[in-house]
């Protein structure tokens, strides 16, 4: 396959899109050739930011240049569907933020074209990616502590951003909160437990500080099951202060305990460290390079294209991405119903 760059659109020009234009622009190998935005206000920002793209406010018109090999879709979520659908209609790779759809039927219809077309697919769960995040699962995979039988992943942070019309706050377009940030735990909870085999059911609960907005979950924690008999747990508050991330998975042999804080989710200046217990010594494992969510944008749209140029397989596949809408809806009909649901009904 030829050298040239790989030739992106980004459709979202908000909070995370910035980042996402950053991320194309800093990678070798990646070019950001044009950008759409819905706002007069975010079509003049990113025409000043990016002079040398070509930028629309109809994303239908990005979508329909010839010259573009992957389009990030970086929207407010109830728009994923319909604006990745467009994008791989139109025969273009597609790189599709979290959570892939707010419904498992638009994961579906997505797969479908996907695989009609035969484009690639990757979702944004980009912690995958980290050098810490990751190195745990690498050394998991490594046999490092035993068989896994435990992971807790945990976050304690500030409020959720509104996000461009309140959309982020507005639950018919937000799908559910545990659609926003739960979901990249129990991706991870999912990923680290691969070898326990596959999430079976799941309990959950949650609380809200507003009386009136049971569904604005600021406290919410859930139980999974493996079919190997491992058992995650994914828990967050948004009740607290700054971004604190920890993840802890115990296995046969030993453990493993990763923690990550910031002034919030978005610093280049984070602290982060991973420790560990082989069943002889606790050491403290060393990690290559920094990691935070920025620096896994920028690993992200370098795998996507690698994938593209050498067929690399991508971080985060569509079916993955299915699975951890699956999880999440699961989980949102635990805590309306209060009782154990069965995430077959969602994966089918
Ligand atoms: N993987 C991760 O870690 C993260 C993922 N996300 C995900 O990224 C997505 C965007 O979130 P975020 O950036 O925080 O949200 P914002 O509300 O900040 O940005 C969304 C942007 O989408 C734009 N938009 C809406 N409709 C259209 C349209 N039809 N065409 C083009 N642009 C449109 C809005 O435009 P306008 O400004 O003109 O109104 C807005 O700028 C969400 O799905 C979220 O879940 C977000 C943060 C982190
Ligand atoms: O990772 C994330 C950081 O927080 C955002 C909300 O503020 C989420 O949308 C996102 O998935």
């Amino acid at each position: 396959m030829s050298d040239r760059p790989v030739r992106f659109g980004l459709i979202g020009f908000g909070a995370w899109g910035q980042h996402h234009a950053n991320a194309i622009t800093v990678t070798e190998g990646a070019e950001l050739v044009a950008i759409a935005a819905r706002s007069d206000t975010s079509v003049a920002a990113a025409k000043e930011k990016y002079p040398d793209a070509a930028v629309y406010n109809d994303y239908r018109e990005l979508v329909a240049r010839e010259d573009l090999d992957f389009v990030d879709v970086v929207v407010p979520s109830h728009l994923h569907h319909a604006v990745a659908t467009a994008v791989l209609q139109a025969g273009k790779h597609l790189l599709l933020e979290k959570p892939m759809g707010v419904s498992m039927e638009e994961c579906d219809d997505m797969i479908r074209i996907a695989n009609q077309q035969d484009r690639l697919f990757a979702v944004g769960h980009e912690l995958r990616l980290s050098s810490m995040w990751g190195k745990a699962k690498e050394l998991i995979d490594e046999g490092f502590i035993g068989d896994p039988l435990y992971a807790l992943v945990e976050l304690s942070r500030n409020p959720y951003r509104q996000g461009a019309d309140g959309w982020r706050y507005d639950i018919d377009r937000v799908g559910s909160w545990i659609l926003e940030e739960p979901i990249h735990f129990f991706d991870l909870a999912r990923w680290y437990l691969e070898r326990a085999g596959q999430p079976e059911r799941i309990y959950a609960t949650a609380n809200s500080r507003q009386p009136g907005r049971p569904e604005l979950q600021d406290n919410f924690s859930a139980i999974m099951h493996f079919s190997g008999g491992s058992y995650a747990v994914v828990s967050q508050t948004l009740a607290a202060f700054e971004h604190h991330q920890t993840a802890k998975i115990t296995g046969t042999k030993g453990a493993l305990w990763a923690s990550w804080s910031g002034a919030q989710d978005r610093t280049r200046h984070p602290t982060f460290s991973l420790r560990g217990f082989d069943g002889n010594e606790v050491v403290t494992i060393p990690i290559d390079k920094p990691t935070g969510e920025l620096f896994e944008l920028e690993d992200q749209v370098a795998r996507v294209v690698q994938a593209h140029r050498s067929g690399v397989p991508l971080h985060c596949n569509a079916e993955d991405g299915r699975w951890s809408v699956a999880m999440c809806l699961a989980a949102e009909a635990s805590v309306r119903s209060g009782n154990i649901v069965s995430i077959s009904d969602y994966i089918g």
